[in-house]
């Protein structure tokens, strides 16, 4: 039996000599060392090597075992906010991010909390950001604590028309993209149609299609003899509008089949959960008896955030444990449907694009036993769109084009995205029409796709 001598800074680091425990630890041999800065962390300085490992590994819950046995010294305050955050101590981390006047992060806790129907802390949290908010990002703090508010009943519906949601929804695009500048007093020369095409490719039209319009336009003004930018802005909103053909739909729910079936496809973050949460709130406060289904099986939280939105909308749901076959949790939820005479089913489907062969064949299965159950459905299959990747989000696209037809897109974070254009991309490229828009997060900003005012928003 081969018995290692052990090395003398072995020896002596086991006795606690600093130096030698950090040798160890410069000399790869991090678990002995890890031990040993456990067994002598009342060491000030000790603890502080420990606690940067615990960070580098990622291993929250030891490194608040430390903030919270020593006090605060340990890390910055940065640190100690990650720590507290990810253990979900959410007042220690606002503490830690007011210390520092970290607004991200500080915005970033208040999302989780509204996120996970923690509103009142949500509220909270989001005031404190609006204190340290920069300008650029006031606005949108605003907003966030004003749908809280609102969820809150705390203040009254600010009663908003559709464009004018519209109009805040595609806020971020039109002040990235101030078509302003070139529509406004000016003459119509070829600067100008110069800079009528940046702007269009800068809104996330595609290149192809702003190069095609404006030298469409430029032929109108000649034929037309159009002097001033007003005129033109009238003839450039009359193209858009011919490009959009064909582009809006509306949600095809039959009233007399029960349960209509509304499967949603779309990758991890692109807004799935909150469309069915919004969607699902329209329904039921127009009466309906609404079912969820999780079928989202792959991450524990989406199955959570799903129960979050079925509480807060009214609708039943239908889910398993992390890890069950989707399929499993679809028939159980159509079946439960079926039985208990709801009128709507919206299914909230996982979306890893990197596998896409078992994602294509796990939709397939899906509606395959959706069909088993109800010949006929799903009434619309709905791929859900992040507008804020604007152009990127139509691979995507083409990817769950392959594995089921889809009768309509959902185009989310409008009001989070500068490239409102993409619509007009995802549309042509795709040619399935968009049905609808989301245009900011709290649970009434979804609405119908109207090109009209569409148009109108982003042009005016
Ligand atoms: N501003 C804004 N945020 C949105 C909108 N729709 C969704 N979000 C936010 O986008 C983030 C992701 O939304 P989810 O609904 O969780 O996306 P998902 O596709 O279900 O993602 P997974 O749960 O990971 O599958 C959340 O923070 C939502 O609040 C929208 O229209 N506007």
């Amino acid at each position: 039996m081969l018995f290692f001598k052990k090395s003398d800074i072995e020896k002596r680091a086991e006795k606690g000599d600093k130096s030698a425990i950090l040798e160890l630890l410069r000399k790869g041999k991090r678990e002995k060392a890890k031990k040993l800065l456990e067994k002598y962390e009342s060491d000030p300085d000790l603890r502080k090597v420990l606690f940067d490992l615990y960070l580098e590994e990622e291993n929250f819950m030891q490194a608040y075992r430390l903030l919270e046995r020593y006090g605060k010294e340990l890390g910055t305050a940065k640190e100690r906010g990650l720590v507290y955050e990810k253990v979900g101590n959410y007042a220690g981390a606002v503490e830690e991010y007011l210390k520092v006047g970290d607004f991200d992060s500080l915005l970033k806790v208040g999302n989780i909390l509204k996120a996970t129907g923690k509103r009142e802390k949500a509220l909270e949290v989001l005031e404190r950001a609006l204190k340290i908010a920069p300008p650029s990002k006031r606005e949108e703090v605003e907003e966030k604590i004003y749908a809280v508010k609102r969820e809150l009943g705390l203040v009254e519906e600010k009663k908003e028309n559709l464009l004018e949601k519209l109009k805040r929804g595609l806020r971020k695009t039109k002040e990235s993209v101030e078509f302003g500048i070139v529509f406004r007093g000016r003459k119509v020369d070829e600067e100008l149609f110069e800079e009528l095409e940046e702007l269009l490719v800068k809104a996330d039209i595609g290149v192809k299609t702003a190069v095609a319009l404006v030298e469409d336009l430029r032929r109108i003004a000649l034929r037309k003899n159009i002097k001033t930018s007003e005129e033109l802005k009238e003839v450039t909103k009359e193209k858009v509008k011919e490009l959009l053909k064909g582009c809006e739909g509306t949600l095809n729910i039959p009233e007399d089949k029960k349960p209509a079936v509304i499967l949603f496809l779309g990758v991890n973050g692109s807004g799935k959960t909150t469309t069915i949460g919004k969607l699902a709130y329209k329904f039921t406060s127009e009466g309906k008896k609404v079912m969820l289904v999780a079928a989202d099986t792959f991450r524990a939280a989406a199955i959570e955030q799903l129960e979050v939105w079925a509480k807060r909308s009214g609708a039943d749901i239908t889910k398993k444990h992390e890890g069950a076959d989707p399929a499993a949790v679809v028939y159980e939820g159509v079946e439960r449907a079926i039985k208990e005479g709801h009128d709507i089913t919206l299914i909230d489907t996982a979306g890893r694009l990197h596998t896409k062969e078992p994602l294509i064949n796990e939709l397939r299965k899906v509606k395959k036993v959706i069909q088993k159950l109800l010949p006929e459905e799903p009434t619309e299959t709905l791929l859900v769109l992040d507008a804020t990747i604007g152009q990127n989000s139509i691979q995507q696209a083409k990817v769950f084009k392959e594995a089921v037809d889809i009768s309509g897109i959902v185009v989310t974070k409008l009001d989070g995205s500068a490239k409102g254009g993409a619509v007009i991309a995802i549309c042509r490229e795709l040619k399935i029409p968009i049905k609808l828009i989301g245009v900011g997060e709290s649970i009434e900003d979804l609405q119908q796709f109207s090109t009209e005012e569409y148009v109108e928003a982003l042009f005016d």
